[in-house]
């Protein structure tokens, strides 16, 4: 078996060969080192399925000086977010605020001192990290930390148009905890927390493909969104659902519907003949949803589309 390399990568871009093995015996413990002396390379390096999490940058270049690429590289959306950080002679900044502006995070100046290297580098990964932590918590919901609306959005939109492009369906269920308010009045509001809390955990347990998605769409409505999942296949799911929240038997005196918390859904699938808009889509579900409560709740619905 082989093991996991979980080491940072780096890439070192410098047209001088003895350079690229000074910055490589620096890093060779604690990083994947890959190295490239020409633009076309670093660029190729930098687009790779696995690419770097951090780019040292020499500036002068003869093809392309490091401005240039440094800003190719902050103008695409595969490399945007990878650190740049500029290693030159002190000699060569001339204008440091010219490498800020094509988008770098730092500047190393040659002769440098290679704990203070690794430091800096450290400390530019570290931040990149939590970078990307505090974005990926936009898009949670708090409370029960399955994807919130503006995910849902996201992820609807994106998946629409897949499944637009590949020809298949792409099915959406919306669904709704009944007479929430009585429960939330009969045993208080943190209770109704908890309770969304576990519908949340319990539905997503339930999704199996990894395209298969489900958001927190309002107070106590859920959004579960299927790639390529058909008329029929959404519908079993929803029975499914509908099942497995009823084994939970979360009490729910008041509830009028049954001595549980319940659901309604509407579930619609968008197929290979019509192309709806993602508000197309989302209409069509609150529909047949509303459709579901007035029948009598604790029931699925299908909504059509046009
Ligand atoms: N505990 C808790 N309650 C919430 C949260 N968000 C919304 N709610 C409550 O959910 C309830 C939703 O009430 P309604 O929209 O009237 O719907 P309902 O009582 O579920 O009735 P039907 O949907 O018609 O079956 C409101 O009382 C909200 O206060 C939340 O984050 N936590």
């Amino acid at each position: 078996m082989t093991e996991r390399d979980d080491r940072p990568r780096i890439l070192i871009v410098d047209d001088t060969k003895e350079n690229i093995d000074l910055l490589m015996e620096v890093f060779r413990d604690e990083f994947r080192v890959s190295a490239a002396t020409k633009p076309e390379r670093a660029l190729k390096l930098a687009h790779a399925e696995s690419p770097p999490d951090i780019i040292l940058l020499d500036i002068l270049m003869p093809e392309m000086d490091g401005y240039e690429l440094c800003a190719l590289l902050k103008k695409s959306e595969a490399t945007r977010s990878i650190p740049v950080v500029f290693v030159t002679a002190v000699s060569e900044v001339m204008d440091s605020t010219r490498g800020f502006a094509a988008g770098a995070v730092d500047y190393i100046t040659k002769p440098f001192h290679p704990p203070m290297v690794k430091a800096r580098v450290k400390l530019h990964l570290d931040l990149k990290h939590k970078y990307e932590l505090l974005e990926s918590y936009a898009f949670v919901d708090a409370l029960t930390e399955v994807g919130n609306r503006r995910r849902f959005d996201q992820m609807l939109e994106s998946e629409l148009n897949r499944a637009q492009r590949s020809g298949r369906p792409l099915s959406l269920i919306y669904l709704d905890v009944d007479h929430f308010k009585q429960f939330n009045d009969t045993y208080g509001h943190g209770a109704g927390d908890d309770c969304l809390r576990r519908l949340a955990t319990t539905l997503s347990g339930m999704l199996q493909r990894s395209g298969d998605f489900i958001a927190r769409y309002g107070g106590e409505e859920f959004m579960v969104l299927l790639p390529y999942t058909d008329e029929e296949q959404v519908w079993h799911l929803a029975e499914e659902l509908s099942r497995v929240v009823d084994a939970l038997a979360i009490p729910h005196v008041a509830s009028g519907v049954a001595d549980w918390v319940t659901l309604s859904m509407g579930v619609v699938t968008a197929g290979t003949d019509i192309h709806p808009s993602p508000r197309d889509l989302v209409e069509a579900a609150d529909r047949a949803l509303y459709a579901a409560k007035h029948a009598g709740r604790h029931r699925i619905e299908r909504g059509f589309l046009g």
